[in-house]
């Protein structure tokens, strides 16, 4: 899998003007990478990943996924979102089985691939429960599980665990490094949180403020154990400080020269 975003470009018009979202955006993504893209409020983000998702179309650059171009949503692209995104009227096994019975995956087949990303995400137990039953955390266990069970090339996050208590979130972090270790999958996220940034991704690209754009790219050199990823304890270690202050710094002066820009 090769992910090429090139001189990627995004405006909106709307009745104040054009508002340029994201500006000349160029990054890659190889197979198994878990890459993070970290920005302030209003970085094009969201926008970012929609365009990589097919949702919405660039105004110029261009975006390939294996070289072929991007024209619209597809299988090869799975997608976890912010708020869970679980059909309601439909149990934890069917809404991982969702996506599955729409590709015409026959039905032994399908009952093998829920039973085992359920077992991935650690819910089966839970198979037969509406989504109403389970925590936060669980719920967006249960959208990942979805977006793997279709096993797309690449999964693309958006702020996946943003609406989630600190805790939950720190757990729902080992456990998400725990899935890419198992499975690997190749993982784009998008991100505010710098810390979430840097323990989770092998490289982050920093996003300038409005119009975002890449204003670095990090490689994260951080202990990183073979069979159960990083673990919390790299958070203690002055490399990971260096790497958070850094970026911080970072956003910090990209968002001072937009303020200063507006007045
Ligand atoms: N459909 C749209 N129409 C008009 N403007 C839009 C649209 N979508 C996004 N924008 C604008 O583009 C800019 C980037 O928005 P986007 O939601 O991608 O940023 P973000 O980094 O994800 O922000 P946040 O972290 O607050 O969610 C913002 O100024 C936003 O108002």
């Amino acid at each position: 899998m090769h992910l090429e975003i090139k001189n990627l470009g995004k405006e909106f018009t709307t009745k104040q003007g054009k508002i340029t979202a994201l500006d000349n955006i160029n990054l890659h993504v190889e197979t198994g990478e878990f890459v993070c893209a970290v920005g302030a409020s209003g970085s094009g983000k969201s926008t970012l990943l929609r365009l990589i998702a097919g949702l919405d179309t660039p105004s110029s650059g261009e975006i390939t996924v294996d070289y072929t171009p991007i024209i619209g949503p597809g299988r090869d692209r799975g997608m976890v979102f912010q708020r869970y995104t679980l059909y309601p009227w439909l149990t934890v096994a069917k809404n991982v089985e969702f996506g599955l019975k729409l590709q015409g995956i026959a039905p032994n087949k399908r009952r093998e691939r829920v039973s085992y990303y359920l077992d991935v995400v650690g819910l089966t137990q839970f198979q037969n429960a509406p989504p109403k039953a389970l925590s936060g955390g669980m719920k967006q266990r249960v959208a990942i599980a979805r977006a793997l069970a279709c096993q797309p090339k690449i999964l693309l996050m958006d702020e996946p665990f943003g609406a989630l208590d600190v805790q939950t979130k720190e757990i729902m972090q080992q456990f998400l490094l725990e899935i890419w270790q198992r499975t690997g999958t190749t993982i784009l996220m998008i991100t505010h949180d710098v810390e979430e940034a840097v323990f989770l991704s092998q490289r982050i690209y920093v996003l300038s403020a409005r119009p975002g754009t890449v204003q670095k790219e990090v490689q994260v050199n951080l202990p990183t154990d073979q069979e159960k990823g990083r673990s919390y304890h790299v958070k203690a270690l002055s490399d990971f400080q260096w790497y958070r202050e850094n970026i911080t710094q970072l956003l910090r002066n990209s968002t001072v020269e937009q303020e200063v820009m507006v007045k």
